[in-house]
């Protein structure tokens, strides 16, 4: 899926910027790529937190928190589909690790990359060898282009180990509906992507050649061995949600769509009617919150964590987790799945945030902790936390910042302790964000208890990673609209409710307050690292609600049934109000969901007629099957003509757009570009003028019946890869082995060359690659950068230069002309005789700049 003809996208080489991301991310400098060897790793409220908050024994405490201070391995992932991925991975096992294991550096044996037992099939690897060494020393250097090449093809994604494990524990399978709420920069969503595929091109190939396409894998196969599925991957900030477009484009999949909402009131999407009277809207099947948080569990490379933790971070965020949550598990179908993540360790983040929101749905009945211990068994872990202490700093104005550390261990502990220093020190300050949601519930009963153990604990000592938190939650039941409110206040009633009839139970820890000697005041200074201080405030800064958030009301469910909901009443996210008849009151259903107030830069996404003529004559022109949907191609401009790009989307994706486009979604993204307008006016070409691209290639071609071209000899396809326009006459000898014999039988235009994968040549797995069959030469339409991430995957060619027969004989001819001029002192003519040359230099040009014509950073613009 990723690569396409094996071209695929550059990825998007923008800066990520911590978890937090969001609101105000968009300045400052990304402080994890600088060296930072020289900030110390050290914050004594953080480690006070950790050491005293119960989190783990003694001696364990000591193991991990070293670990916390080291650096963190790098590592990645081989991506697309499974057989690609275990190919890829099978090259640089055989290529690299070798080489790298019986070198010595400095007269010391380097330990070469290692796959993480953890995930299965060694499709995920790390390694800890200092980038010093990887720069300096060759069987690393030799690896490290490997490893960028292959990352730009679309082939390895380098991702935090600790960062992939959300999708496993979803377990999505092909044809489900998942939406991850909070997706940028987008590397989990690119697992998702992979998952809703699953092996769709060989199911594909299998439908388009008559074969069963059940492939084991579970799903819908109805669409001839397409996935039915889909993915809507969403991000709140604008930056990050162009970083998502990037990320996620160069996956070629039609059954994607990025939205920017705000996750914690995400609009319910609207379905087609089924009676043309009711509406319905979308449930999911899976969903992922992987949320904004303090990210503490990154401090192995984020240097902001040691120079700036306070415990205010993550009371700050612990609101907005909670709505994001609820949000999900509203939106989330009977019996569907959620994943609730963050990279912070504090539980004031995470079982906190897990346990309120199951509270405010109606507790263990409507929704409850799933046991994951039987999947991926390899990881280690250690369970959720069933108590834990909230900490705070407060402050007096004036006392020139002296900060006291307090820790509670209770709602009451901690009101009780308020009132006291309202008295004794009314000028105190303490946070405001504390909540009783942030302590650890109250159950009345053991049934009523909230298995919190359950959550998954992933701390840095384990293995070799940074720190992470993910709670797998099932939807056993609906959400009913009593229930649906505000879920801190909802949380809140409950325990106060259990307060009430537990406060005799001597199991009951006794209110309590500690006061942590710390020197909270250096911990949370201004002047230890400037450099790093910026994003830290950014992060707090988007803790804020922002004001729109206030006003937005969000469409809720009134029932559930266990795909759709029939009727949506109004009821506020954020809301203050619990009853959805007086909201409707203040949020008109009209107003909800207005398009001016959803997009600056508004996106066009229009459908193609199913008996579009431009369509027709390109499905002729490939002879590509009835069976393939002529009604799913869409163009981005607001006339909805198929000028300039023509790109394809599953069917599903397209009744997602269709139905929602006008009533104020923000969709950013959609769709794979599959068609380019050949603009270049050579004479020949008139009837074929649209050129197939990388991206869609592979969609198309098990239809194809036309333009196709088998490629067998791997030296024929290493000379195609090698040299843009070779020369390849209408007729006689040519250079270009059997492509040659069967393109010099081809009238001009594009076609798709084949290369099937063959163990023995070495070539490791089956490839589809656009060319274009000019009047005298040939050329895949591939960029020099993937001629030359092909070159070292398929060759193990590390330096070689691409030739451009075009470029280099208009190269020539320049100089000679320039030669003659001089000699005669006039301006010449120069020699580009013949039409059919200046046609070529003309379409190298365009072809040379312009192969991967999505690579602009504008979002899919037809401009
Ligand atoms: C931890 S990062 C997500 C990382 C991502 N899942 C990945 O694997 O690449 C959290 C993201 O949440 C986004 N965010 C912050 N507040 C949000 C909100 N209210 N709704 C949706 N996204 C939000 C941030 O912009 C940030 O990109």
């Amino acid at each position: 899926m990723a690569r396409g003809g094996q071209g695929g996208r550059k990825p998007f080489r923008g800066k990520g910027r911590g978890r937090g991301g969001g609101k105000g991310s968009g300045g400052g400098r990304d402080t994890r790529t600088e060296p930072w060897s020289d900030i110390a790793r050290k914050n004594e409220l953080f480690e006070s937190y950790y050491r005293m908050g119960g989190f783990l024994e003694e001696a364990e405490f000591e193991e991990m928190w070293t670990a916390l201070k080291a650096d963190l391995p790098n590592s990645f992932r081989f991506t697309g589909t499974k057989s690609d991925a275990l190919a890829v991975r099978e090259i640089f096992k055989q290529r690299y690790i070798p080489a790298i294991a019986s070198k010595k550096f400095e007269g010391k044996p380097v330990p070469p990359p290692e796959p993480v037992h953890a995930f299965p099939d060694e499709l995920v690897w790390h390694m800890k060898t200092h980038k010093k060494i990887i720069r300096r020393y060759p069987p690393f250097a030799d690896f490290q282009k490997f490893l960028v090449a292959e990352a730009a093809s679309g082939n390895i994604s380098r991702q935090e180990v600790v960062s992939m494990i959300p999708p496993h524990f979803l377990d999505v399978k092909p044809g489900m509906v998942v939406l991850d709420m909070c997706a940028a920069p987008g590397s989990k969503s690119a697992q998702l992507a992979e998952m809703i595929h699953g092996d769709e091109e060989e199911r594909v190939r299998r439908a388009a050649n008559g074969e069963s396409v059940d492939l084991g894998e579970g799903g819908d196969y109805s669409d001839d061995g397409r996935s039915t599925g889909l993915l809507i991957a969403n991000d709140t900030d604008y930056k990050r949600a162009g970083m998502l477009v990037h990320q996620v484009k160069r996956l070629n999949f039609p059954n994607l769509i990025v939205t920017q909402h705000d996750a914690s009131i995400f609009p319910s999407i609207e379905l087609p009617s089924n009676d043309g009277q009711r509406k319905q809207y979308l449930k999911y099947d899976r969903i992922l919150a992987d949320v904004p948080c303090s990210g503490d569990g990154t401090a192995r490379k984020n240097p902001n964590v040691w120079a700036k933790w306070t415990p205010k971070d993550g009371l700050g965020l612990h609101n907005l987790q909670l709505r994001i949550l609820f949000r999900g598990l509203q939106m989330l179908k009977k019996g569907g799945r959620m994943v609730y993540s963050t990279c912070s360790m504090n539980p004031v983040e995470n079982e906190a945030v897990v346990a309120a929101a199951i509270e405010a749905c109606g507790g263990n009945s409507k929704v409850q902790l799933v046991d994951c211990s039987d999947l991926l068994p390899n990881l280690k872990r250690k369970p959720g936390l069933n108590t834990w202490k909230v900490l705070d700093t407060s402050s007096i104005p004036g006392s020139e910042g002296e900060k006291t550390a307090h820790m509670f261990t209770s709602w009451e502990a901690y009101q009780k302790a308020r009132s006291k220093y309202e008295v004794e020190e009314p000028e105190r300050q303490f946070s405001t964000k504390i909540t009783a949601g942030c302590f650890p519930p109250l159950p009345k009963s053991e049934e009523e208890r909230i298995p919190l153990e359950r959550c998954i604990r992933v701390y840095p000592h384990l293995q070799d990673t940074g720190g992470f938190f993910i709670a797998i939650i099932e939807k056993l039941d609906d959400i009913k609209i009593a229930q649906i409110q505000n879920p801190e206040n909802a949380a809140k009633a409950h325990r106060t409710q259990a307060k009430a009839q537990t406060t005799t139970d001597a199991s009951i820890p006794t209110p309590e307050e500690n006061v942590i000697n710390a020197d909270a005041t250096k911990a949370e200074g201004e002047t230890a690292v400037p450099d790093v201080a910026a994003p830290l405030k950014r992060k707090l800064e988007e803790v804020e609600e922002p004001a729109s958030l206030k006003k937005v009301k969000t469409d809720e469910p009134a029932a559930e049934n266990t795909s759709t909901q029939t009727e949506e009443p109004v009821v506020a996210a954020n809301g203050s109000t619990t009853n959805g008849t007086s909201l409707q009151a203040t949020a008109p259903k009209d107003a909800r969901l207005k398009p001016e107030n959803q997009s600056n830069n508004k996106e066009y996404f229009e459908y193609l007629a199913n008996d579009d003529s431009t369509i027709a004559s390109i499905m002729n022109f490939f002879g590509i099957s009835d069976r393939f949907p002529r009604d799913r191609f869409m163009v981005k401009n607001k006339e909805g003509l198929s000028l300039n790009k023509i790109y394809y989307t599953s069917a599903f994706a397209k009744t997602i757009i269709s139905q929602n486009k006008d009533r104020g979604m923000k969709f950013i993204h959609c769709g794979v570009v599959m068609f380019v307008a050949h603009k270049i006016k050579d004479k020949d070409n008139s009837h074929a003028p649209w050129r197939l691209q990388n991206e869609g290639i592979r969609i198309l071609e098990p239809w194809a019946s036309k333009r196709i071209v088998k490629c067998d000899k791997k030296s024929t396809l290493h000379q195609l890869v090698l040299e843009m326009f070779p020369k390849l006459p209408k007729e006689g000898a040519h250079g270009l082995g059997e492509v040659g014999d069967q393109l010099q039988k081809m009238d001009v235009g594009c076609c798709f060359v084949r290369v099937e994968k063959d163990d023995e040549q070495g070539i490791p797995f089956r490839m589809v690659l656009p060319l274009w069959r000019h009047p005298g030469s040939a050329n895949l339409m591939v960029d020099k950068d993937d001629r030359k991430a092909m070159l070292l995957r398929l060759f193990n060619e590390k330096d070689t230069e691409i030739i451009n027969h075009v470029a280099d004989k208009a190269k020539a001819a320049a100089q000679k002309a320039k030669d003659e001029d001089e000699a005669v002192g006039e301006k010449g003519e120069g020699d580009v005789s013949d039409g059919e040359q200046a046609d070529e230099a003309e379409i190298a040009k365009e072809e040379e700049g312009g192969v991967n014509v999505d690579d602009d950073v504008d979002m899919d613009g037809d401009a």
